[in-house]
């Protein structure tokens, strides 16, 4: 007899009827609003990542990238990573060391640059950190200034106070003040004077400890490409003209990231030299090359640097 093959019309059925799988996607926290917004969705941009604009959404899928962008307080994002709500978040290093928790900086940013600072009255000049004995510190950084307090045998008082922190001496909350600055500005206005810096802090990009396969891939990937931006933002791309019997000099100076490329001038005798080189290296040679005859020096942006 004739084998035939029976069609069981329900796994049929089941098949066209089965949900889409769901896809892994890497959950990024980014402060909603605030000093580390910008930063951070540019960041993310020059890495490929774009996220559409939200009207307002807490939480943006991205087209181009297996992502999720969760916009949170900036002060929530170390919890948020350390539960695995979200896998990973752009924040101050300041809120990381604060919050203590159960998460690990994977990268400086290079963007929020700002310093714990004490600041203390205009006119009140201790002459050592030890005077600082017995006085009342307003804060919102309690667990950092604790520690280094107790690092440093001050025996201060805590006063622990959400914002605005630069007013407390002022109404006579306080006899100083730990708390970001940056540019100074807010403290000379509020009379008060940096003294000792405790901490300084940038964004991180932290994670948490639990990731599954795929989202530790699409963290990988991420990685990859924050790396390759940030060490283009410190390399230029050097081009200049020089004559050739200087090249083996000049090609000493500006040795590129395998060697330089070398391509003959129309004008007898010269050659055009194509090279990176980091920023601050190439303020150190730059009279070097000038005086090996180096001429019509450009120096261009370089946008990402993949190696
Ligand atoms: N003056 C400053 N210059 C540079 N970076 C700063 C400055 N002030 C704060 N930052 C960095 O930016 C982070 C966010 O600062 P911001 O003032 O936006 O926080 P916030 O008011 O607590 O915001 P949120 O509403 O998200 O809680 C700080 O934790 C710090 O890392
Ligand atoms: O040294 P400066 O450049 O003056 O910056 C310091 C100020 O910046 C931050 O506040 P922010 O302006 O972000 O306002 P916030 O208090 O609402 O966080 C910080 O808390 C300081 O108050
Ligand atoms: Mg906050």
């Amino acid at each position: 007899m004739k084998a035939t093959t029976k069609r069981n019309p329900k796994a049929t059925l089941s098949t066209s009827q089965e949900a889409p799988r769901k896809v892994e996607k890497l959950r990024i926290a980014v402060q909603k609003s605030g000093r580390l917004n910008e930063g951070s969705m540019k960041l993310l941009k020059e890495c490929g990542i774009d996220v559409p604009a939200g009207n307002n959404q807490l939480k943006i899928s991205v087209d181009n990238f297996d992502a999720e962008i969760l916009f949170l307080r900036d002060d929530d994002i170390p919890e948020y990573v350390q539960d695995g709500v979200a896998d990973i978040g752009f924040v101050g290093e300041n809120v990381v060391l604060e919050k203590n928790k159960d998460t690990k900086i994977l990268e400086r940013l290079g963007y929020g640059k700002c310093r714990l600072s004490i600041a203390l009255p205009k006119g009140k000049k201790p002459k050592s950190i030890q005077e600082l004995d017995g006085i009342k510190i307003a804060t919102s950084y309690p667990f950092i200034l604790k520690k280094w307090l107790k690092q440093n045998k001050i025996n201060a008082d805590i006063h622990v106070i959400s914002g605005s922190v630069e007013i407390a001496p002022r109404i006579g909350l306080a006899d100083a003040i730990c708390d970001l600055v940056s540019s100074g500005s807010t403290l000379f206005s509020n009379e008060l004077y940096e003294y000792q810096i405790i901490l300084k802090s940038e964004a991180v990009l932290i994670s948490g400890n639990n990731l599954s396969k795929r989202r530790q891939e699409l963290l990988d990937q991420l990685l990859f490409r924050i790396r390759s931006v940030k060490k283009a933002k410190y390399t230029k791309y050097v081009l200049l003209n020089a004559p050739n019997e200087n090249l083996e000099t000049i090609c000493k100076y500006l040795p590129g990231i395998s060697s330089p490329t070398i391509v003959p001038l129309a004008k007898e005798g010269w050659s055009s030299v194509h090279s990176v080189i980091s920023e601050n290296d190439f303020w150190n040679v730059i009279e070097k090359l000038k005086a090996a005859g180096a001429e019509g020096i450009l120096i261009l942006p370089i946008e990402k640097i993949i190696e």
